[in-house]
């Protein structure tokens, strides 16, 4: 067997060191043979794909967060090749929200070792960009564009940049149309999740990465002092579970927005839109998961 690890060495800020020496152990061990693709941020997509096609992988694992496990699921769409992901990023939204060990000697432990795949749905902006756990409009993308261009991150620069994101958010009205039905709304953010935590831990909606839909959540009041708690604990945005209670569960949806409002997917700022189309890929990769 071949196994292909496509990792970002920009990502998050572990030392992935004695997980990188886990895979050496594990690959005599189990007895198969592997390469490390590092990204690089230029041309990545092609790179995958030139690897794809002269190495030929039985399976790819991603080491990264949120936007290179995206890379790597666009690239092996019509492939079926099983595929697994290691925490390797900052925050790890998705594989936190899917139950990978955020410890990344854990995580390969799980994830190389894993011999059953679960098919995994994936969701498609304008019949375009791929997602693979959330996609926001509001708040948070605009927290996503300031954060990604300040050069002071840390703590302190979420903070700061959550309150900036959050005073500068108006309130915006949305119509959203699915095949079932439509709805006039009106909240700070909407926010379309693949998979049922938003970031670390809390609980937006009791759907899964497999179920063929996906969760449309507004963000209809915000709670700044909650959020910025949550911020300085982990990183992450907003915690209130109560903030999330106004959710829509479908398979395809047609978002029209009073304005024009910025947008982001799985932490990659995608510039600013007044009208949305998302829908799901039922099924679309094979996800390794560990036993
Ligand atoms: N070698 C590299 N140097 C700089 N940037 C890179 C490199 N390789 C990939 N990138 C960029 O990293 C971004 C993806 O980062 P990713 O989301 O995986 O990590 P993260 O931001 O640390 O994690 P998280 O989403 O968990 O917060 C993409 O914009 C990609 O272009």
């Amino acid at each position: 067997m071949k196994i292909l690890f496509v990792i970002n060495p920009a990502s998050g800020n572990k030392n992935i060191d004695k997980a990188i020496l886990r895979i050496h152990a594990l690959a005599v061990e189990l007895g198969f043979d592997f390469k490390f693709m590092y990204t690089t941020g230029v041309d990545d997509d092609n790179a995958i794909q030139e690897q794809l096609n002269a190495y030929k992988p039985d399976r790819i694992i991603a080491g990264g967060g949120d936007g290179t496990l995206q890379m790597v699921a666009r690239n092996i769409l019509d492939r079926k090749i099983p595929f697994g992901i290691l925490p390797f990023g900052s925050a790890n939204g998705f594989a936190t929200a899917i139950g990978i060990p955020t410890n990344p000697v854990d995580a390969v432990e799980a994830v190389v070792r894993a011999e059953r795949t679960h098919p995994l749905d994936l969701l498609k902006f304008n019949d375009k960009h791929l997602c693979i756990h959330l996609g926001d409009i509001g708040i948070n993308a605009l927290m996503v564009k300031e954060y990604s261009e300040d050069e002071s991150r840390g703590m302190l620069g979420y903070a700061k940049h959550l309150i900036a994101s959050t005073q500068a958010t108006p309130l915006l009205h949305y119509t959203i149309k699915t095949p079932e039905q439509e709805y006039n709304k009106e909240g700070y953010m909407l926010a379309f999740a693949n998979a049922h935590k938003y970031g670390t831990g809390i609980h937006i909606s009791e759907g899964s990465v497999s179920d063929g839909k996906f969760e449309i959540c507004n963000v209809e009041r915000i709670a700044l002092d909650s959020a910025i708690k949550a911020g300085l604990t982990a990183l992450n945005m907003f915690i209130d579970k109560d903030m999330f209670a106004d959710v829509i569960c479908c398979r395809e949806a047609d978002i029209r927005i009073s304005e024009k409002v910025h947008f982001q997917i799985d932490g990659e700022y995608m510039g600013m839109t007044d009208h949305l189309t998302v829908r799901i890929l039922a099924s679309a990769i094979p996800l390794l998961i560990p036993s």
